[in-house]
């Protein structure tokens, strides 16, 4: 099984960080490729980052299905899930968002949970996910330890340090059983946060993995039936040409 995880800003850190966690959860015999958009936003923290790191989110899913390397599953390792069901719309294999794959795996094992991510204007992106998916009610807050996502990178341990204190609120404060970390650039602190908050920790790229595995192994992918269908075929011009007649 081959699944490819899209880090849809173009720090190759944070997708070697995400590759690494996503490689040790998986399965016997899948094959992780990591990669990320050659143009857009280093990082993504605002619905502008967002909306650009979407054409490059598609392109990675139009690379993995024309390259000669099949792939099984497609993980979107960005906590807002940028550019979605577009990508779906690309493929007959399963897509999977990691804010999306977090919330699930989150109800399953608490009946409420709390977010930390990274910026608090970030969070808004969060409630909307949450109210798309239809997981609002099992969500108690939507919190941010205030880190830019590249500090995650940068400035490792004042990043840890703020998001334990963070997290540490939640359990106090929150009455949850669980906390979703907000980022793809958290996926290697999973175990670390959750020694250090006592907490069940729900990181949204190895919850991808494990879903996606999960998906393929009963042979379920993207219905090709209704909005998800492959887009019509026509000319795109300017720097979008490429997409012409997909
Ligand atoms: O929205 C955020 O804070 C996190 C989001 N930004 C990013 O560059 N990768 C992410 O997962």
């Amino acid at each position: 099984m081959h699944i490819r995880i899209i880090n849809p800003n173009t720090t190759c850190a944070m997708t070697e960080t995400i590759g690494a966690a996503a490689e040790k959860v998986a399965a016997q015999g899948a094959r992780i490729t990591a990669t990320q958009p050659e143009s857009g936003p280093v990082s993504i923290e605002s619905h502008f980052d967002e909306a650009i790191s979407a054409v490059g989110v598609a392109e990675e899913v139009l690379a993995g299905e024309r390259g000669d390397d099949p792939v099984d599953a497609y993980v979107i390792a960005c906590f807002g899930d940028p550019g979605l069901l577009a990508a779906r719309e690309l493929t007959r294999a399963p897509v999977i968002g990691i804010a999306e794959a977090a919330f699930h795996v989150a109800t399953m094992i608490s009946t409420r949970f709390s977010i930390v991510t990274t910026l608090g204007r970030t969070g808004i992106i969060a409630e909307h996910l949450l109210e798309s998916y239809g997981f609002s009610h099992h969500c108690r807050r939507v919190r941010a330890a205030e880190i830019p996502v590249l500090d995650l990178e940068d400035n490792p341990d004042i990043a840890f340090q703020r998001l334990v204190e963070e997290c540490l609120r939640a359990k106090e404060e929150d009455n949850i059983g669980a906390i979703v970390l907000g980022c793809g650039g958290m996926a290697d602190l999973t175990d670390r946060i959750s020694e250090a908050v006592g907490l069940p920790i729900v990181e949204g790229v190895t919850a991808a993995v494990k879903l996606a595995e999960a998906l393929v192994g009963l042979n379920l992918g993207t219905s090709k039936h209704g909005d998800l269908a492959f887009p019509r075929p026509k000319p795109f011009v300017g720097r979008f040409e490429s997409f012409s007649h997909l």
